[in-house]
Parts: structure tokens; sequence; C-alpha cells
């Protein structure tokens, strides 16, 4: 802001956010917007841009909802042909009225105070096209105000575009407390914030639109794998390369009671990304229909256990952590953890699982995925991934930004499903990857083959699985570091 001329950055944002919400309405003219007006630069923001769909012919009322406004804002909107009203939030009571002509008409009554004139002006809010949340961003704490959440209230059912943050959820950490807005899209301004990535917080975004103001940026504390990165990340066998050289993965996972969930994670980690694979346990025979490349017990530069292993579960653990090799530690193997392992870990537990690992209740750590997955990381030394809609990977070591996963598909919370996770996770540890890089770009590849898989329909733990190496076929051409 010290180098630019002022108010560069928010014209910037303020066109940014206008030609989006022009994307989003499919066009600007004849269309009525209402804007929900903070006092800070968040609400300055909303009225510049209401300024810009104004002149392009859209009906456009500002709803200043405190006592300060951005001044400029105001009068570039007022000088735009748009209008500015004050709530008396005294007497701004919405509430729905009968319909004269038997329609189900929504409507909401609302004393409007132009300041200093006191001028009454009623909208009818179901001719209203979008409403722009210029309440608070950044600077806002969490929750809302009587009078936004009153305002909201009458405007119910009208789209939502949340100017940088969708106002009340708690930005930095994607938390939630208290009332806040949930937006049909989000447009963020420099650079994603931890609420557009983290839930509970990006379910109240809707779509995400980034727009770059041209800001230098520190290093983040929360990341996001891409394609591009995904791909840079990818083993690729060098011309010399044999099949040991590629990495071996070891798997003792199943049991007699849950022989599939072996399948399946043998087929996450038979993607041929490692040179081999291993199976060790009592399907055996299964694995050996199934896949007829893998092998038995032997060396591996990393083990996967856990997974469907019931009583198994602790020797299995016991005997991949003597190896001293990397670890994939799932489900079963989970419990008997009471602190750090003394070997590379990565932990894969859903909610319930590190609930019942570190004593906490299962809907504090879904409320909380950045603090909890953190305080786990640190307590047990190991990456953690923390599964859910938007799994969160923790490491250890506190100055590794934590990575959020963006891809997949709610068709993915299917049965064996994070079986194939774990497989593909320790194929990818075995072939050399860093435990936070592998846990990570397994989580993209198994979101995106999810993805491809369901083509929008319903999708089963082994058709994740099949669609693992076409995800890796189509991800961009980089020239990854040599291995
Ligand atoms: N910092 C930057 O580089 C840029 C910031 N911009 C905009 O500026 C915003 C940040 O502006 P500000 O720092 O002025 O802060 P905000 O506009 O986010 O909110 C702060 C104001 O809201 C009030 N407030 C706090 N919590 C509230 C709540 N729960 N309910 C109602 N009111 C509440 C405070 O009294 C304060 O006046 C960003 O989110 C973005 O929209 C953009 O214009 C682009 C550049
Ligand atoms: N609502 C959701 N949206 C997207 N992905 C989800 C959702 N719920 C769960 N998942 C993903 O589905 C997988 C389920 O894994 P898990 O709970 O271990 O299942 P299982 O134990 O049956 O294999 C995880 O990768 C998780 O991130
Ligand atoms: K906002």
């Amino acid at each position: 802001m010290a180098s630019l001329p002022e108010g560069a950055l928010m014209q910037r944002a303020a066109a940014g956010l206008a030609y989006a919400v022009i994307d989003h309405l499919g066009g600007a003219y004849g269309k009525r917007v209402v804007l929900l007006v903070g006092s800070g630069d968040n609400g300055g923001d909303a009225l510049y841009a209401g300024a810009l769909l104004a002149r392009r012919g859209a009906w456009v009322e500002a709803w200043l909802l405190s006592d300060r406004a951005h001044a400029g804002g105001v009068a570039a909107l007022r000088a735009a042909g748009g209008h500015c009203v004050g709530l008396d939030t005294g007497s701004f009571v919405p509430h729905e009225t009968g319909s004269t002509d038997g329609g189900a008409a929504r409507r909401a009554d609302a004393t409007l105070v132009e300041p200093g004139e006191r001028q009454r002006a009623r909208v009818e809010t179901n001719t209203v096209d979008v409403v722009i949340d210029g309440i608070v961003g950044i600077g806002g704490k969490p929750g809302l105000r009587p009078e936004a959440e009153a305002a909201l209230e009458g405007l119910a059912g009208v789209p939502v575009v949340a100017v940088d943050t969708p106002s009340g959820v708690c930005v930095d950490t994607g938390e939630i407390d208290g009332a806040h807005v949930s937006a049909d899209l989000t447009v963020s301004f420099g650079t994603y914030k931890p609420c557009h990535l983290l839930d509970p917080a990006a379910s109240a975004c809707g779509t995400v639109r980034l727009v770059d103001i041209g800001l230098e940026l520190p290093a983040p504390i929360i990341e996001s794998l891409e394609a591009v990165d995904v791909a840079a990340l990818m083993p690729r066998p060098a011309p010399d390369v044999h099949k040991y050289s590629r990495g071996v993965v070891g798997l003792r996972v199943g049991s007699a009671t849950y022989p599939g969930a072996a399948l399946l994670a043998v087929s996450g980690a038979n993607t041929g990304l490692a040179g081999m694979v291993r199976y060790v346990g009592t399907a055996s025979e299964w694995v050996k229909r199934l896949h007829p490349e893998v092998v038995g017990d032997g060396q591996a530069q990393a083990w996967v256990v856990g997974s469907g292993s019931a009583d198994g579960a602790n020797s299995a653990l016991a005997f991949a952590r003597a190896s001293g090799v990397p670890l994939v530690i799932d489900a079963d193997s989970l419990r008997p953890l009471t602190g750090p392992l003394g070997v590379p870990a990565i932990l894969t537990p859903h909610a319930g699982e590190l609930a019942a690992l570190i004593r906490e209740d299962r809907g504090d750590i879904e409320a909380r995925p950045l603090h909890y997955a953190r305080l786990a990381a640190k307590r047990f030394d190991a990456v953690v991934l923390l599964k859910g809609r938007r799994t969160t990977i923790a490491s250890p070591d506190p100055d590794t930004p934590v990575r959020v996963n963006t891809t997949g598909t709610s068709w993915l919370a299917t049965a064996g499903s994070g079986d194939v996770l774990g497989g593909l996770i320790g194929s990818l540890l075995a072939a050399g990857l860093a435990p936070i890089d592998a846990a990570s770009a397994g989580a993209w590849l198994h979101g995106a083959a999810a993805t491809l898989a369901s083509a929008g329909g319903p999708v089963t733990a082994s058709g994740v699985a099949a669609a693992i190496p076409a995800v890796i076929r189509s991800l961009p051409a980089v020239s990854p570091p040599s291995r």
C-alpha cells in the first residue's frame, strides 16, 4: 500500500469483484443489486464495485449497516447513480408479509433511513438478483452484529457474493464462532486465506475466485497443492532405474474379518508408482489372485499398516516399526499409539479416529481441524493427515505450512476409500517422497481419481483406485527434480 497511489489496491479489488459479479449474473444491465456495507475497507470494496455495476446499468442500493462507511465509496456509488441508505436499526425488523395476489412472494419491509435526511425507503427483496456481502473482511471479528443478521434474514434466498471472505467466519483459522454469511461465490483478493481452504469456513465460501491485486506475499502458513505442484512431485523413473531403486512398498493390512481392506489398500499401492508391492497378512491368497504382481514379505522402503487389521493391528505396527523405514499408520494401528514412534510416519485418521487417539470430542475436531491436526502432529512427531471433505495435513515441524486438499467429491465418502488412500500414500513414500509430500500428493491424486471415476455419479473405493493412473497421466508436463 505504501508503494502505490492511495486507493490503488482497493480499485483493483473492486474492479475484480465487479467483473466476478457480472460473470456470476451473466451481465449487469437491469440487474438489482443490494450491497451490505460495514464500516471498514471491505465495505469500501463493495461500494466501488457497486459503482461500477451501476455504470453498467444495474440498479444498486447500498445498505449501510454501521454509522460509518467508506466515504469515497459512498460518493462513487452516488455519482454512478446508485443509492445509499442507512438502516434505522431500531425499526429495521424484516418480516414476511402475506401476498395479496395469493402467490408466495417473500418480501421484507425495511425501514431505511438516509443518513442526515431520515428518508424512508422500501425494498422488495424478492426482486433482488444478488447481495454483495461487504460487511467485514480480514479486519472483522467472528460473528455478525444484530443489524447484519437482520439484513441477511430479510434477504434470505437471494444469491450472495462475499467480498474477500464470507462475513462472520474466523478468517485465519477457518473456524466458525457465531453467525456468518453463507456465500454462493467468494471473491478473494491477493491470496487465498485459511478460511477459503479449511473447513468448516470453506463450506461457507461457495465457489472461491481469486483476484490478483499485485501483492507481494510472505511465506504462507497454509498451502494447497495444485495439479502442477503434484506433477512436480510425481516419481518418474529415470532410464537406468530398476524395480528396487524405484522403491518397494509393503503392506501389513486386512484381517480375516476385513479381507477387503487388504485388497483395497493393495489396489491403492499397486498403481505402478513404486517398483514393487509386498503384502503380508491373512488375505494373501486373494491378493495374489487379484494382483499377480504383488509379492510376499521382505525388505521395503515404506510400510502401510492398520487398515482393516483388527486384532493384528498391534503386531503389524510392531513389525513395521522394527524395520526402521517410514510408515503409513491407518485405522486400527492408530489405537496403540501413545507418543512419538522414532521413525518417520504418516498417521491417517478421520475425525472419529483422531478423537479416540487424543481423547477429544469428534465434533470439536471437525470444528477445528487445523488446530487438532497440528496438535496431533506435534504430539506424535509425525505427519498427520486428518481425513474429511477438506483433508488437512500437518507436519511435526511447526515451520512447514499445513496443506489442505481441495480435490475430491462427496461421493468419496464411501467405505474402503480410506484404505485405497493409505496404500497410495505408501507407494509415494516408498518412491522417495518426503512424508508431507507423499501425504498431500496422495490426497490430491485420491480426490482427483474420485472426481474422474464419479463423473458426477456414484463411485466405489475400487473405482477410485482404478482411476489413479489416468489422473497421473493427465497431470501437466513439468520437469521434475531428478530423484
Ligand atoms: N489490506 C489490503 O491490502 C486490502 C484490503 N482490502 C479490503 O479491506 C478489507 C479489510 O478492511 P479493514 O481492515 O478496514 O477491515 P474490515 O472491513 O474487514 O472490517 C473492520 C471493520 O469492521 C468492524 N467490525 C469488526 N468485526 C465486526 C463484526 N463482526 N460485525 C460488524 N462489524 C465488525 C470494525 O469495527 C472495523 O471498523 C479486506 O478484507 C478487503 O476487502 C482491499 O480493498 C484490497 C487491499
Ligand atoms: N464429505 C466428503 N467429501 C469429500 N471427501 C470425503 C468426504 N468425507 C470423507 N471423504 C474422504 O473419503 C475418504 C474416507 O476415508 P475413511 O473415512 O478412512 O473410510 P474407510 O475407513 O471406509 O476407508 C477420505 O479420503 C476422506 O477424505
Ligand atoms: K465480506
